[in-house]
């Protein structure tokens, strides 16, 4: 079985593993889920070992799983959850503290006095993101401000940052690579989209020295090898991507207006605008797609923090449903007469409004409101959601006109929801058979730079359709719907921004 590569997809709640064949089908797998710690309101983090020691576990589970135990794999990819920040010694490999994770508000405050203070254009136009504590930049603050003796150590060149791209990399090559991808760079706060590289004004304003910060490099690239005592011989690591990137990659959107929009527990959106970062009016954010041969190919972002999520909480915290796949049965049979909203602002709303005080609402309730009409405007939420994100990437560009979306993660399984969100957008709406895209991305970076894979044109031939979801909903009644939703999200905002 030559031609294998084995991708990395470390995730927010369990880390995967799966080996490819060189026809790009998963052969085998690996997953496991690990602790999440939640030490205050609003703070989430991760045990740094958790993370590595779960993802070598399934990586060993997939390689052993594989018809030929492994012995074809050729390299390895990884992709990861972006944004979470972890600080470790150079010396010793040791984390001064556990991962900060990217769904943490605790720099909240500090992210407000930022913009108190002027600065939030310096850092959108700079590095394409908000002043949100979304990001990298302000947890490194938060670790070098409150952990004892960090800043002094960090000041002598003791200690690293690196998002878990990073934290992987010096695991596998055990301390000797010290780098991320510019995909992961541009998820920081502190890497400049335009230069292609850190900013020593955003380090300054954050006040984190420059010595900490990983190199950068491309999302197909040589980022070391993986140590022959891991899998019993040295596995070269030549692909790399944030799990959204690594998505839009594994969807084949290289061509500029292409959109994928991934739904698991959120939804993100990301637009392929070629080599133009398009700096959004619509609070959208600008993110590197991938970066290969030393050419940075841009894209749109909007993310949505509550998706799949809010099917989980119809299951979980009401109780109405027994399987997220109830929804489908329950949808179909909600009486059409009457409009219920249900904006899912649980942990505030993302893009593009930005509101983190905003809480979850719902609307239009009567009498005769029960759990199938919940169920609908759990659905149609996702819908809603991503309309806005979609129009609001046509308003800031151009060339963005009807794209088709490309569709992938576990909430894709509803066909109720993807076609009410074709209806809603007006747009056909495509998912593939591959379920894997976000894994497949990454492998495919790595198969291609270790020149065992094809290019991007032969690469996108092989993206295959399950189903197409056309747009039925006639103008006026999606022209109703919206605007319904739009006073229902102006309802529920706070006031506050960010
Ligand atoms: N048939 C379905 N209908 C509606 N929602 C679904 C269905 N199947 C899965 N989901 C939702 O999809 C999410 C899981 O998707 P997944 O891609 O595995 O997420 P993540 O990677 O974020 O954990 C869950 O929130 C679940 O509620
Ligand atoms: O791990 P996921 O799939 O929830 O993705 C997390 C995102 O990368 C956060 O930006």
């Amino acid at each position: 079985m030559a031609g294998c590569v084995l991708a990395i997809d470390q995730g927010t709640t369990s880390s995967r593993a799966i080996v490819f064949d060189a026809d790009f089908k998963p052969v085998s797998t690996g997953q496991q889920e690990f602790p999440q710690h939640f030490p205050k309101s609003g703070w989430v983090e991760h045990v740094p070992a958790d993370i590595w020691t779960s993802t070598l576990r399934v990586c060993r589970e997939a390689m052993e799983k594989a018809p030929d135990g492994g012995a074809g794999v050729a390299a390895i990819g990884i992709t990861n959850q972006r944004e979470t920040t972890l600080v470790w010694d150079r010396s010793t490999g040791e984390p001064v503290y556990n991962a900060i994770v990217w769904q943490d508000r605790r720099t909240a405050e500090f992210c407000a006095k930022l913009r108190a203070q002027g600065h939030e254009e310096t850092f959108t136009k700079k590095t394409g993101l908000l002043l949100d504590p979304y990001f990298s930049g302000t947890k490194i603050s938060w670790i070098l401000e409150n952990v004892p003796g960090a800043r002094d150590r960090a000041e002598r060149g003791e200690l690293v940052f690196g998002t878990v791209d990073a934290w992987l990399i010096w695991q596998l090559t055990e301390g000797e690579v010290h780098a991320v991808d510019a995909t992961n760079a541009s998820r920081t706060l502190i890497f400049n989209i335009h230069h292609n590289d850190w900013d020593e004004e955003l380090c300054g304003l954050l006040g984190i020295p420059m010595s900490m910060l990983p190199e950068v490099k491309d999302s197909a690239d040589d980022f070391g090898v993986a140590k022959s005592d891991l899998f019993g011989r040295e596995i070269p690591i030549l692909g790399v991507a944030g799990d959204q990137q690594a998505a839009t990659v594994g969807q084949a959107c290289f061509k500029p207006g292409m959109v994928k929009s991934t739904y698991g527990t959120g939804c993100f959106a990301l637009m392929n605008t070629g080599d133009t970062p398009v700096l959004s009016k619509n609070r959208m954010l600008t993110t590197v797609a991938y970066r290969i041969n030393g050419k940075s190919t841009y894209a749109l972002e909007g993310s949505i923090f509550v998706a799949g999520a809010a099917v989980q909480w119809l299951r979980d915290g009401l109780g109405l449903i027994e399987s997220a796949s109830d929804t489908q049965d329950l949808a179909e049979e909600a009486d059409p007469h009457q409009d219920v909203y249900l904006v899912p602002a649980f942990v505030g709303l993302g893009a593009p409004y930005w509101d983190a005080e905003a809480r979850g609402a719902m609307f239009g309730l009567t009498r005769n409101t029960g759990p199938k009409e919940i169920a609908r405007a759990v659905l149609q939420s996702v819908g809603f959601q991503t309309s806005d994100l979609i129009r609001a990437m046509q308003s800031d560009w151009s060339d963005a006109e009807k794209p088709v979306l490309r569709v992938d993660g576990g909430m894709t399984a509803s066909d109720w929801t993807m076609q009410f969100l074709a209806d809603i957008l007006g747009a056909p709406v495509d998912r593939p058979t591959v379920a894997e895209t976000t894994a497949l991305g990454a492998a495919w970076l790595a198969g291609f730079k270790a020149g065992i894979w094809p290019g991007p044109e032969e690469f996108s031939s092989k993206w295959q359709l399950d189903k197409r979801f056309e747009p039925h909903m006639e103008d006026g009644a999606r022209t109703d719907l919206l605007s319904g939703w739009q006073d229902a999200v102006q309802r529920t905002r706070s006031g506050e921004q960010g």
